[in-house]
């Protein structure tokens, strides 16, 4: 598994070894110990498929309270995939990053609790899979207009198709404090001293 740094300190991509024979291919969706390896030892309580047409844009999303870490891949086709940090306190609050995540070069996309995610489907069908480290709390979502100004994010999609919801999303200026995430350590990282197995 290759780990992949982001600029946005806490979001990482990570690439599986494709193992490749005469009938097709197989690679580990999600490895625990191989995650440990690298510092992480998320503990995922539900799994999620989404299926989204060219030009759909799913986001900005997020939980509070009840925050979700996510573990994101796509099965089919591509998306162009964002992270924001929006935990109150933290040293890099607003800042996004956007990862290209698709069925061809299988990356897999670890978001800590307490970002915002979005992402829009560049492909005439994408299935987007994903694990969550805690479980989907209606009274808890909430989102974050897509193209809130202060984020500023540069999506490569002008007019995307969006949900209800999402057309009717505040801006993160909007949000009162006390509805956005507390800045605090992963529940998830491991101590730096951790000897796993660092496959
Ligand atoms: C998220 C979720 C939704 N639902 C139900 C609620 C609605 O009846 C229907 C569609 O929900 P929603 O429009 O919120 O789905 P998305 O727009 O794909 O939301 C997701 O999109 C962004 C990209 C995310 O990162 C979140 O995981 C999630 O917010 O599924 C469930 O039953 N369980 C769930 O965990």
């Amino acid at each position: 598994m290759k780990r992949i740094e982001t600029d946005l300190p806490g979001c990482l991509v990570f690439e599986p070894v494709v193992h490749e024979d005469a009938r097709g291919e197989f690679y580990e969706s999600f490895n625990h110990a191989v995650l440990a390896g690298h510092g992480l030892q998320p503990r995922f309580v539900q799994g999620n498929v989404s299926v989204s047409r060219r030009g759909v844009l799913r986001g900005l999303h997020y939980q509070w309270p009840n925050p979700q870490g996510k573990y994101l891949s796509v099965l089919e086709g591509e998306v162009w995939d964002v992270a924001i940090d929006i935990r109150r306190g933290s040293p890099h609050f607003g800042r996004w990053t956007a990862v290209l995540l698709s069925g061809q070069n299988r990356r897999q996309f670890w978001i800590p609790e307490g970002f915002a995610h979005g992402f829009v489907a560049l492909s005439d069908r994408v299935v987007f899979n994903y694990l969550c480290t805690a479980s989907y709390d209606p009274a808890a979502d909430a989102s974050i207009r897509w193209d809130d100004p202060q984020l500023a994010i540069d999506w490569p999609v002008a007019a995307p198709q969006l949900s209800a919801k999402d057309a009717a999303a505040p801006t993160l200026a909007d949000i009162v404090a006390d509805r956005l995430p507390l800045y605090e350590p992963s529940p998830h990282a491991l101590p730096s001293d951790a000897s796993w197995d660092r496959r």
